[in-house]
This record gives structure tokens, sequence and C-alpha cells, in this order.
């Protein structure tokens, strides 16, 4: 089954490799994306793994739900579905919002949760001012659409943009397809939710990484994430924007393959 009512919620997911046995990886997307980012991490390390892949509400095949949101429901729907599927801990890979949902995640729910992958992300992100200009704008008549080159700039490098032409026109067509509504519901979310006190008392392993080329959560936030948890692994991915698992997916999967040898079987926090 790809889909799961979820605390009243449909969330279109994809579980790969079930009762293999195999260690969990779980991946969250950001704002403005679906599970498809994903992709091409996902085919590295499927052999290895047992994979799950989601979309949060409000993005991709997921219901709308009734936004605004806060990052308390996106942590709760995904506690659900891991609950739903029986997956048991898991080493969580989140991008962005996805990586402040699996911050979340482990403070609510650490039973869930065996170790991070904390991608292009950070214990606060923006705003108020930053996120209810979002929100004006995608609810405005531009719609995503009247954003979208500002928001194609912070996700890809520049060689990407000007190389990767059809890729480009897909990864717009994913963008201004979100629900706006689900779009700004998540930038709310993202304006309320602040872990920067609770990332200091983070007892997993954790891997802080990000694109050398972020414009949106550059490397100087993740490092300053990074400092604040116990322990936690720093890595810079070259050649990547906001989205390493688009630019650079071997890169990504080797660092989560390596993470996720640091991370003891059994044990969640
Ligand atoms: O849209 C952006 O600028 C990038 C982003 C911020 C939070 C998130 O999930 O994506």
């Amino acid at each position: 089954m790809q889909f799961a009512r979820i605390n009243g919620v449909v969330l279109h997911h994809q579980l790969f490799g079930a009762g293999s046995g195999r260690p969990v990886l779980v991946f969250a997307n950001s704002l403005g994306t679906d599970f498809r980012i994903w992709r091409d991490v996902i085919v590295r390390l499927a052999g290895e793994f047992t994979i799950l892949t989601y979309d949060k509400r409000g993005h991709g095949l997921s219901d709308l739900g009734a936004p605004p949101y806060t990052m308390d429901q996106h942590v709760d729907d995904l506690s659900g579905l891991i609950d739903h599927l029986e997956l048991g801990p898991a080493i969580i890979v989140g991008l962005s919002v996805g990586g402040m949902i699996a911050q979340g995640l482990l403070e609510r729910r650490p039973d869930l949760v065996r170790g991070l992958v904390l991608c292009d992300t950070a214990h606060k992100i923006g705003d108020a001012t930053l996120w209810n200009g979002r929100i004006d704008a995608v609810m405005g008549d531009g719609g995503i659409a009247g954003i979208a080159d500002a928001i194609l700039a912070r996700w890809f490098t520049a060689r990407y943009r000007a190389e990767e032409t059809e890729a480009m026109a897909g990864w717009r067509n994913m963008l201004v397809r979100q629900p706006a509504a689900g779009y700004a519901g998540t930038c709310a979310a993202l304006r309320d939710a602040d872990y920067t006190d609770f990332v200091k008392t983070i007892a997993v392993p954790t891997l802080c990484v990000v694109g050398d080329e972020d414009g949106s959560t550059p490397p100087d936030l993740v490092l300053a994430l990074a400092r604040l948890i116990p322990g936690a692994r720093y890595e810079v991915i070259p050649g990547a924007g906001h989205i390493p698992p688009v630019e650079q997916p071997a890169l990504l999967a080797d660092m989560i393959r390596a993470l996720a040898a640091l991370v003891p079987s059994g044990a969640s926090q």
C-alpha cells in the first residue's frame, strides 16, 4: 500500500525492503518538494536498508488536511506513519523542514529514533518576517510560481541550473504544483518552530550535512546546529545547493552509510 490515513490525513509513502530485517532509514523532505527528490540516494542504499519515504501533509499526493500546520502536527504524522508500518526505531534523514521534523520526532518519540542525518537544516530556520512574507506571496495572485525563480536559485547551484535544463523544468513543475495552502501551512510551522534548547540534549549519533552553495540554510547555519549537538559530525558537500540528494546523491549516500555504521543496533535515545 502506498497510502495510509494518519491523524485523519492520507499520507502518500513508499516502503522498500519491509521485513528484510535491515536497519531502517526514514527520509523526510523539504518545503515545496515531494519524496521524488530522494530517488537517486535511495537506489544507492536500497540493498542495505529498509527505506521509508513519504510526502508530508500539504505536499505531493498527501492530503492537505487543515492548514496552517504546526511542526508538532508534521512530527505526529511521521510518528503515526512509522507506528502504522511497524517499523520501529530508525535513522531519520531529514532535509530542511524535514530535518526539523526529525528533531521534533526525537523530542516527542525518542523510541523511534536511532540516529539523525540533518541535511541542510537548522534548529531554527528564518524568522517571522521571512515566513509571513512567504505566506503572503504564495497565497497572493502569483502563487508559488511567483516566487519559484528565487526558490530554485537557492535550491540548486548555478552550474546545475545552467546545464541541467530538463531537470530544472521538472523540479520547477514539482515546486509549482504543490498546493499553495499546503506550502503556506508549512511556512507557518517553520515560523513557529525552534529546537535550539532541545538539540543540546541530543544523544543519538548525528550527522549535520550541507551543500556548499546552499542559499537557504547556508553552511555557517548548519555548522552552528552541529556545534549545539553533543558529538555531532559536520560535513560539507561540494557542488550542491539546498537539495544535495538531487545534485550529489552519491556523496550523500556515502555519508548516510557512514553515519549508519556508527549507530548501535537496537538503541534509541
Ligand atoms: O524554500 C526555501 O528557501 C528552502 C527551505 C526552507 C525550509 C525548507 O524546508 O526549505
